[in-house]
Order: C-alpha cells, then structure tokens, then sequence
C-alpha cells in the first residue's frame, strides 16, 4: 500500500539493536550494532493537517522495521505502556502499510504487576489494529521483507518502559524455533491467538481519518469506549 505521506522527508528517530539489549532474550549474541527501527514521528501532509491533528490531541507516526534476527529472536520493537488518560489508559491504532506485523499485547492486573492476559496478533497489509487501552505493546517483523507501519496515537503523554525493562521484554518472544516464554516474569497466562477486528472504516493509509478527526476521539478520551475496545480483536 502507498503511504499518503511522504515521510521519509522528516527526521526519523533511529532505535539502534544495542538500545534493545535490555529486552532481549540473548542480548550476548547481539555482535554488531545496526539500525533496528525508524521512527517518523508527527507525520503530515501539510500544514492545514498538522493544526488539525494537534488540536485533536493526536500524532500519526510511520515506522519502518527492516528484517532482522538477533540469536534466534526475531526483531521487535522495545515495548512499552501506555499511561492512564482517565479511568482507562490510552489506546493506538496500528496500520500495516507493507509486510506483515506480529502484535504481542499483554495486560498486567492493577494490584500487582502479574500478567493477566497476553495475545499475538497478526496483522497484514493494509489491516489496522486497535491496541486496547491497559495493554503493553511490542511490534516484531518475523518476515524477511521490510515492515512498514503507521499509528494515530495522543500526543500528550509519555510511554512507560520500565516494566519491560525490569522484566526484559514481553512475557513471550518470538523466536525461530516458535514462542519461548520469557521466564524472567512469576507467571504467564496462556497465549491467545486473534486476528483484527476491522472496526474504523478507511480504504487506504488510515492518514486519511484526518478529514474525519472526530473518529478518533476514543485516541485522547478512552473512556465511554469499552464496547468498541471489546470488539477490537477476534479470537482462533
Ligand atoms: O517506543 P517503542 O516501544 O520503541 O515502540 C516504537 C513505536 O511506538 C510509537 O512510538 C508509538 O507508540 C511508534 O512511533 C513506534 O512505532
């Protein structure tokens, strides 16, 4: 699929493979430092755009992950949480605009940081993701081909690291050999296998949702949302 932005005339933010040492599972294989993802962050066409997404509260970013496997693992992005927003944390919507993506979510209880719930979605060109509110989100490219992706996201907080940091990465990674539980975590659920809901209705670089910008509401203001997030993935 064509993206709608030329944004590969931005800055990119570069993640570098030694900047994922903390979170892989065989940081001691990892020889040679190499550009492990590109990050386009507020993307836009043009100006008129740009106020718009901004007043919205929101960002739309590409990302290009080229294939990689570090030991047997294949590449991934670092990971993190999303803060609250109000009683819900804030969700993003993912898009694959080239390749193919692997998803693993995970959700940890309010109590204590134990996992309650850990799913891989896969997610091919031209489908969107809606990443729950309260999930963790790691992105990996199992594929030889590049993966090209571009998220609507609030552009108002900060994302939390530390738990995958603490925890070196996801509680599953994806190697391959298959899934290897990451044992670092006191317990893992199960995982779940489910495929994206296609709930936002767009042809094309979901980009175009800024001429309909109220869409996205749920993005900045999750609250009110539960039906929807409910519905956002089907289960194998
Ligand atoms: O912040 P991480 O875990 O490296 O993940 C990077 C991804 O997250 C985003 O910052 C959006 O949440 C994207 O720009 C990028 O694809």
């Amino acid at each position: 699929m064509k993206p709608v932005v030329d944004f590969e005339r931005f800055k990119p933010d570069i993640r570098y493979a030694y900047d994922l040492k903390p979170v892989l599972r065989q940081p001691d294989e990892l020889k040679d430092n190499f550009p492990a993802y590109f990050m386009y962050r507020d993307a836009y066409l043009t100006g008129e755009d740009w106020e718009k997404i901004k007043e919205a509260g929101l960002r739309y970013d590409y990302t290009i992950t080229p294939p990689a496997v570090i030991g047997d693992e294949y590449i991934k992005t670092y990971g993190h949480y999303h803060p609250k927003a109000g009683k819900l944390s804030f969700p993003e919507v993912y898009q694959v605009i080239e390749g193919k993506a692997l998803f693993i979510i995970q959700k940890r209880s309010n109590e204590d940081d134990q996992i309650e719930d850990v799913v891989a979605v896969e997610v091919e060109e031209g489908e969107i993701i809606i990443v729950p509110p309260e999930y963790g989100h790691v992105m990996v490219n199992r594929t030889d081909r590049r993966l090209v992706t571009s998220n609507w996201v609030c552009r108002n907080f900060s994302s939390i690291y530390e738990p995958y940091t603490n925890l070196r990465g996801a509680c599953y990674y994806l190697t391959r050999l298959g899934w290897v539980k990451n044992t670092n975590y006191a317990a893992v659920p199960e995982l779940r296998f489910a495929r994206p809901n296609q709930i936002l209705d767009v042809s094309g670089d979901m980009y175009d949702l800024v001429n309909e910008i109220e869409v996205l509401e749920f993005l900045a203001d999750p609250d009110g949302y539960e039906d929807m997030f409910k519905k956002a993935l089907k289960f194998d």
